[in-house]
């Protein structure tokens, strides 16, 4: 089995993330879910999210498919690196993603959403795609649609075209060769403790000389955007005018009319350019001359974080074969 799934930016301006549209239940309920391989919870606004948290999101009722199942006793609790956070009960139901079902599928239904999820009006929920040892159900751990969709797939992976400013899309059980140029350049990954973990082989700013240099982190699809060391930071930075490390708006901006040096990243002797306009990421507010850094500082999260900006710059394979492994392509 295959599936297939567009994965769409949430506003239609900044990338801050992307839906991808799934089907829920008997007869079937249609959500637009955040995947996201930083985290393992399946969750979504529901019947039981308290109407007050709710804007305009879809919601899943349980009581309304005649296939869902309480999971009785199971609760689930989640806080990501953003700080944003949702907690509720467990239902289990069919469950499918670009004409791919899986049956039984543990789907965690929110009873309580922290600020940023009802603000983000188009997101009725996430779906994870880290490994299963993070998920939160309590007491009994679930699996991911990863995870449960693997024995059945064609090839035990899933891929991430993501772009800017554009749609992409998830693919699981097959490799696309439409959709990446070149050879897919695969390394290990450290599954432990549950993200896709591995390590780059170095960067360079705009067209200066490639610093080799090992830079563990994870491939996180549901973080907006990269998180990386200090002295990488300071070295790109240092190349744009204007630039600060603002303690008001929580990290590097610049004037938006500046201009910015490209980032390259290597994937062992493989190398992938984020192009300036990734990098001008967003106005500080509405309208803003300054602009916030779609680079920024890992100091205090405590992971490296290759999150969208970087992505959307490469076609990637999430390999689930035993060991794990990533896959990067130019596209
Ligand atoms: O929580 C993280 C970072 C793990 Cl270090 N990524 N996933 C996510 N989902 C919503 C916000 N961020």
């Amino acid at each position: 089995a295959t599936g297939s799934a567009a994965a769409v930016p949430v506003d239609e301006r900044f990338d801050i993330a992307y839906i991808t549209p799934v089907t829920i239940g008997t007869p079937p309920q249609t959500l637009q879910l955040d995947f996201d391989t930083g985290s393992s919870d399946l969750w979504v606004f529901s019947s039981h999210t308290p109407p007050s948290q709710i804007r305009g999101q879809e919601v899943y009722a349980p009581n309304k498919s005649s296939t869902a199942k309480l999971l009785d006793g199971q609760t689930w609790s989640i806080t990501y690196g953003d700080g944003s956070a949702s907690r509720g009960n467990v239902y289990t139901d069919n469950f499918a993603v670009g004409g791919l079902t899986v049956e039984g599928q543990a789907v965690e239904c929110a009873q309580q959403v922290s600020s940023s999820f009802t603000s983000e009006e188009h997101m009725d929920g996430l779906l994870g795609l880290g490994f299963s040892t993070l998920n939160t159900v309590s007491p009994k751990g679930q699996l991911t649609f990863f995870d449960n969709a693997k024995s059945k797939l064609d090839s035990p992976v899933f891929t991430a075209d993501l772009k800017y400013r554009e749609a992409g899309t998830y693919d699981f059980g097959f490799i696309d060769k439409a959709k990446y140029t070149g050879e897919i350049v695969y390394v290990p990954v450290e599954m432990d403790p549950g993200y896709w973990t591995f390590t780059s082989s170095g960067y360079a700013v705009g067209s200066g000389n490639f610093n080799a240099a090992p830079i563990s982190g994870i491939a996180d699809t549901g973080t907006s955007l990269v998180y990386l060391p200090n002295s990488i930071l300071t070295a790109y930075y240092r190349q744009v005018q204007g630039a600060t490390n603002s303690a008001n708006y929580g990290g590097y901006v610049f004037p938006c009319s500046a201009t910015l040096p490209a980032f390259t990243f290597g994937i062992g002797e493989a190398r992938f350019t984020i192009p300036p306009a990734y990098i001008s990421y967003a106005p500080v507010t509405e309208g803003s001359a300054t602009c916030f850094g779609g680079l920024q500082s890992s100091r205090g999260i405590g992971v490296n974080i290759w999150g969208d900006v970087a992505l959307k710059a490469a076609f990637v394979v999430y390999n689930g074969e035993n060991p794990p492994k990533i896959g990067w392509a130019n596209k």
